[in-house]
């Protein structure tokens, strides 16, 4: 997809309805209509399958979708023991509403037909085709008695819903999936150039926008994958669940564009950084800068697999101890990682939600030496996004957002002590002003409804209260 004209930073360039809307893959029991996790035991009157209550139960997207057909052939939902897993029951709920589009909208159903399916590469994977012939194509053909639809058919069409699908968040905050015929043909790069929001209010419309200034004839990008992570683990990602290998500038850079978001600190020497000698090949060697330290490639997936599941524990501690334990781990892998590494940014930006927010770490209970560490983690993590996410994107406005609350707080606190004089202050926060303003500007393009727009309403609110009290300080 190449942009037709010039095209500046935030401009739309296309709006459309999805194709499908449903659970996403490896989905745990969630309502059918808006995702939210349930217990199972409030059942739609229907086709006793799990929703939240009349309202989601009534709502098109599982009235119109699967309901009537498995109330009609009594097809039963098993409450699991273990509410949390991914549950099989729901691997067939988004393909089946995928399949009703060919005899309810036939064109859509043209447009779905020529999306990539990847079905000869997902095929090789005989377990993973073998349990999808029987969760969902059995299923769907047999126990659905939809048997007009052929199993490479719905094979066909669980591939295009892997390779295509978007995230989309319904309005109660929950995440499903979303195919959008258009918007998929943008092709992947690490570093997009467009963004994109789902308005869960008007039917879950898409609306993508550039993120940067794009010239005539330039194509249009998009990130199937998470921004934040580190070469080794989007290329597998990629590689894994949308069948190629990224070869994108980011990937090819051993310094991924002079973030160092790979790059590991010398164990041997001191300025050492240790790179990829080939970030396309997995297998290449990892070298050092200034001596002969080498690492192989599968000591790097080993060492980025221990990291990442250090990170990911944390989901699932304590919240009071959430603020501590990031910050041991980040003092932890301080001496072995770049300091602008992804998996540092990564506990940087969880911290950055936590400080001003968590029990005993509220905005009234942080000391000056917190809201400076908060606004310091805010501009750190900014020096990296601004490189992979550049422009007008959320996780920008959402960080520029953050750190512009800590630096107001602390250059108040410091002329409250005395420690800055008028002029002084005035300039700090002319400063936070331009921050705040900018964050505004970039989250204004969302959804009012959404949280980000939300975060845009109260900005532009606080925005007018920072310019009054600006003009109240004595110089
Ligand atoms: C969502 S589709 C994009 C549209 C697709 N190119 C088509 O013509 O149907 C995703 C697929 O496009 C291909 N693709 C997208 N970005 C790519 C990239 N940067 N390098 C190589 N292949 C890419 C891959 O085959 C991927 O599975």
């Amino acid at each position: 997809m190449t942009a037709e004209k010039d095209l500046s930073a935030g401009e739309s360039v296309l709006t459309e309805y999805p194709a499908v809307i449903g659970p996403k893959v490896d989905s745990p029991i969630i309502c059918l209509t808006c995702f939210a996790p349930v217990s199972g035991r409030v059942l739609c009157s229907k086709c006793s399958w799990p929703v939240c209550n009349d309202t989601c139960e009534k709502a098109s997207l599982h009235a119109e979708g699967e309901c009537p057909i498995f109330a009609a052939e009594k097809i039963k939902f098993q409450l699991p023991e273990d509410v949390t897993l991914p549950n099989p029951q729901y691997e067939a709920i988004t393909p089946l509403r995928l399949l009703l589009v060919r005899d309810r909208n036939p064109a859509k159903w043209e447009e779905v037909m020529q999306m990539e399916s990847h079905s000869d590469k997902r095929k090789t994977n005989e377990e993973f085709w073998n349990a999808e012939k029987v969760n969902i194509v059995e299923f769907i053909r047999i126990r659905c008695k939809m048997d007009s639809y052929d199993e490479d058919l719905i094979h066909k069409i669980c591939g295009i819903l892997e390779v295509n699908c978007f995230e989309v968040r319904s309005a109660e905050g929950f995440m499903g999936r979303g195919l959008f015929a258009l918007t998929a043909i943008m092709s992947h790069n690490c570093v997009a150039n467009t963004t994109h929001s789902v308005l869960p209010s008007d039917n879950y419309k898409i609306i993508v926008r550039t993120s940067i200034d794009i010239k005539k004839g330039q194509e249009l990008f998009s990130s199937y994958t998470f921004s934040l992570h580190p070469t080794l683990v989007r290329r597998a990602n990629l590689s894994y669940s949308k069948y190629f290998d990224c070869d994108c500038p980011r990937c090819a850079d051993p310094k991924e564009l002079g973030t160092h978001m790979s790059s590991l600190k010398c164990t041997k020497c001191e300025p050492g950084l240790v790179l990829s000698t080939n970030p396309l090949d997995t297998a290449a060697p990892w070298k050092c800068t200034d001596c002969e330290f080498t690492l192989s490639g599968s000591q790097l997936e080993r060492i980025n697999a221990v990291i990442e599941k250090e990170i990911e524990s944390l989901n699932h501690i304590d919240p009071e101890r959430v603020i501590e334990e990031s910050e041991r781990l980040l003092r932890q892998y301080k001496s072995v990682l770049h300091p602008n590494h992804a998996f540092l940014t990564i506990l940087k930006h969880s911290l950055v939600q936590f400080y001003g927010r968590s029990e005993g770490y509220t905005y009234e209970d942080l000391p000056d030496i917190l809201l400076e560490r908060k606004a310091d983690l805010c501009k750190e993590i900014l020096k990296v996004v601004d490189v992979v996410e550049p422009g007008k994107t959320r996780l920008r406005g959402l960080m520029l957002f953050e750190q512009h609350i800590p630096q107001m707080l602390f250059a108040q606190s410091r002329y409250r002590y005395g420690e800055l004089a008028g002029k002084k202050l005035k300039e700090e926060l002319e400063q936070v002003r331009d921050i705040l303003k900018e964050a505004v500007d970039i989250l204004k393009l969302e959804d009012p409804s959404s949280p980000e727009g939300a975060v845009a309403v109260s900005g532009l609110e606080s925005l007018k209260q920072l310019e009054e009290s600006i003009k109240t300080v004595k110089v």
